[in-house]
């Protein structure tokens, strides 16, 4: 018999490893290797659910039978998508570019099962706060933002750096646990909270 977890998480990312495992999903990793490039004028919203499209498309085509779930984070700072910085001093770029000011995190969650696709989107605001040179130094040199979208993680020592939010916490950590709850329901999956 199979012992294999039903779910697949096809990412890399250690944080929404992490997410998933606090609802008690028990699941299996198998990264997908995709080109992230955005398309030449492509709104953010668009990117973010093609990206976790094309990533559960990866996986599923070489698990058909299991449920496979997938998501991708953007920054969002007036329509523009700021992914992962490409250098540190790329990253202290970006940080001087979020200081003092607000922007979106989108996070988008696809679940395939059994020849079906199914999205939701996360929208957060963030809204930060002013940051010194000093500090924006001494956080890249940390290292914590070298593989976050935006050049910063809301679960480390940057989250000292957030006035305020309003929308999902774990979405802009990388998995909003809201709707990945709604979409492994939609599969007939009982999640147990507190029921590891
Ligand atoms: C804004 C923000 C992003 N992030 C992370 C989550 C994601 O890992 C990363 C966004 O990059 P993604 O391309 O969405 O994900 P990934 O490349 O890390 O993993 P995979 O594609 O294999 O699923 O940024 C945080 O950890 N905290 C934050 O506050």
């Amino acid at each position: 018999m199979d012992s294999s977890p039903p779910i697949i998480l096809a990412s890399a990312s250690p944080r929404r490893a992490e997410l998933l495992a606090q609802i008690g999903v028990p699941f299996q990793v198998v990264a997908a290797d995709i080109d992230e490039t955005p398309r030449e004028g492509e709104a953010a919203i668009d990117y973010v659910q093609r990206m976790a499209k094309e990533k559960v498309a990866a996986v599923a085509a070489l698990f058909s039978d299991r449920i496979v779930l997938a998501a991708d984070t953007s920054v969002i700072v007036d329509g523009e998508i700021w992914g992962k910085p490409l250098s540190r001093q790329h990253a202290k770029v970006m940080l001087a570019g979020l200081s003092d000011r607000n922007h979106q995190v989108m996070t988008a969650v696809a679940v395939h099962h059994r020849d079906r696709l199914e999205f939701q989107l996360s929208v957060t605001d963030v809204a930060f706060a002013a940051l010194t040179t000093a500090e924006i130094g001494t956080y890249v040199d940390s290292g914590d933002a070298d593989d976050k979208a935006g050049a910063y993680g809301i679960q480390g020592a940057a989250g000292c750096f957030v006035k305020h939010l309003s929308g999902s916490y774990s979405g802009v950590m990388g998995l909003p646990l809201y709707e990945t709850a709604v979409l492994l329901r939609k599969t007939g999956m009982t999640l147990e909270p507190g029921n590891e």
